[in-house]
């Protein structure tokens, strides 16, 4: 029998718990993790509650020599996006190895590979290498992230229970990389979530007539179509990253008469709908697009509505862009990227993530935090079929956080202090 108890069986294991939405089983994974931190004898175990039972918070904190210093926090989401387990190889929480070591599960990526490795380099640095921290290391279990985060960490940043926690530095998720150097992020986009309507007569199958509310659509899908190119062209002429630009993907569809074979084919109906994720960096006046979805993609005039449904926008209160600074203006910067290089790694160009994350709700507070996933030479499958990770990365990411841990939790600058 092969061993039951190694790194990657332990996030096999974690894997397997099921987290994805609509339905994430919190409490089975928090107790998961409990059970994993009271192996490591120093770690200080608190779940935390600030909506409903269902949805619990796990903070462990290593405490440091020296509680004066600001402390890292090094933070991960519990919760998972959904998978379509009929167009996986294998089953999505099954966690299944394949013979060259490829680990499939929804989750692989995404992020709870880092929220293991996070245990278990505190373990080797504890238990191995007798190494304590001088510095106060916490390490926090979100949930609800992949639903905007306003039960998870929007709750924690805003609590009395934070404020103890004198947090100087935030470690988040990143994404992987498909080259043989790590990505590290320092700011999010704003994810909205736009809804556009459209009304109009219905009329029979054969007609022809102005003002349908499918024509309506389709004009305003032309439309936004049209933007959509003109920012994915900027892309593909090298002018700027993914997440340098404005995403505009459509993600549903809705109009039609359903009937007991799928749709009434001669009759076009009075109202269309469509969704859109729109995702704008934080560089971008998010006031330009405001006045477009209401002049362009569905003007009133065209008989549309919508809806904007802001999952945060990027500034912080002054109305500055949220953006940690990767120079020595910012003192954990050369910390990091020194313990990254003394694992042996070397950091790409710092960049801006084409997603958004909890990162944000930290950043909002004034909180230096990068976004860091130590995946290398691996392709990136956060969201997508078949997710997955391969044990050799897996393991050498655990490394490369005893790294920076052991850098980041005693590197004490008298000048840095609460
Ligand atoms: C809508 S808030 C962000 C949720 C998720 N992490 C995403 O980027 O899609
Ligand atoms: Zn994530
Ligand atoms: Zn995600």
């Amino acid at each position: 029998h092969p061993p039951t108890n190694t790194p990657i069986t332990r996030f096999q294991n974690y894997l397997r718990i099921y987290t994805a939405h609509p339905n994430p089983d919190y409490n089975t994974a928090v107790n998961y993790l409990t059970s994993f931190a009271r192996t490591i004898p120093t770690l200080q175990i608190q779940t935390l509650h600030f909506t409903t039972p269902d949805k619990p918070l796990l903070l462990l904190t290593w405490p440091g020599s020296n509680p004066s210093l600001p402390s890292v926090l090094l933070n991960s989401h519990l919760d998972s996006v959904p998978a379509e387990s009929s167009k996986w190889l294998h089953e999505p929480f099954e966690a299944h190895i394949s013979p060259d070591g490829e680990i499939y599960a929804r989750g692989a990526q995404d992020d709870k590979c880092i929220g293991m490795q996070y245990l278990e380099a505190i373990k080797e640095l504890e238990i191995n290498f007798h190494y304590s921290p001088t510095r106060t290391v916490h390490i926090c279990y979100v949930p609800e992230e992949e639903v905007g985060g306003f039960d998870g960490m929007a709750r924690l940043v805003k609590s009395e229970e934070f404020k103890k926690l004198k947090v100087g530095f935030v470690l988040d998720e990143g994404q992987a990389s498909t080259t043989d150097q790590f990505r590290i992020f320092y700011a999010d986009r704003s994810p909205w979530h736009v809804v556009i309507k459209a009304t109009g007569e219905p009329g029979h199958g054969s007609r022809m007539y102005d003002n349908s509310a499918m024509e309506n659509m389709m004009k305003s899908i032309e439309v936004i179509t049209k933007f959509r190119e003109n920012q994915f062209d900027l892309v593909k002429a090298g002018l700027a990253a993914p997440s340098e630009v404005i995403s505009v993907n459509p993600v549903f569809l809705k109009a039609g008469i359903p009937s007991p074979t799928g749709f009434v084919m001669n009759m076009q109906p009075s109202e269309a709908e469509a969704g859109f994720d729109i995702r704008q960096p934080p560089t971008a006046d998010p006031d330009l697009i405001r006045n477009r979805i209401a002049e362009e993609w569905a003007p009133e005039w065209r008989n549309m509505t919508y809806e904007i449904t802001e999952k945060g926008t990027l500034k912080d209160f002054m109305g500055r862009p949220l953006m940690t600074a990767t120079n020595d203006s910012n003192p954990w910067w050369p910390i990091f990227k020194q313990a990254v290089e003394a694992a042996g790694g070397k950091l790409a160009k710092p960049e801006i993530l084409t997603s958004t994350t909890d990162a944000r709700f930290m950043r909002q507070m004034g909180i230096p935090t990068f976004g860091f996933s130590p995946m290398k030479n691996t392709p990136i499958l956060l969201h997508d079929h078949n997710e997955h990770l391969k044990d050799s990365v897996y393991l050498e990411g655990i490394q490369v956080y005893e790294s920076i841990i052991r850098s980041l939790s005693s590197f004490d600058n008298a000048s840095f202090r609460y």
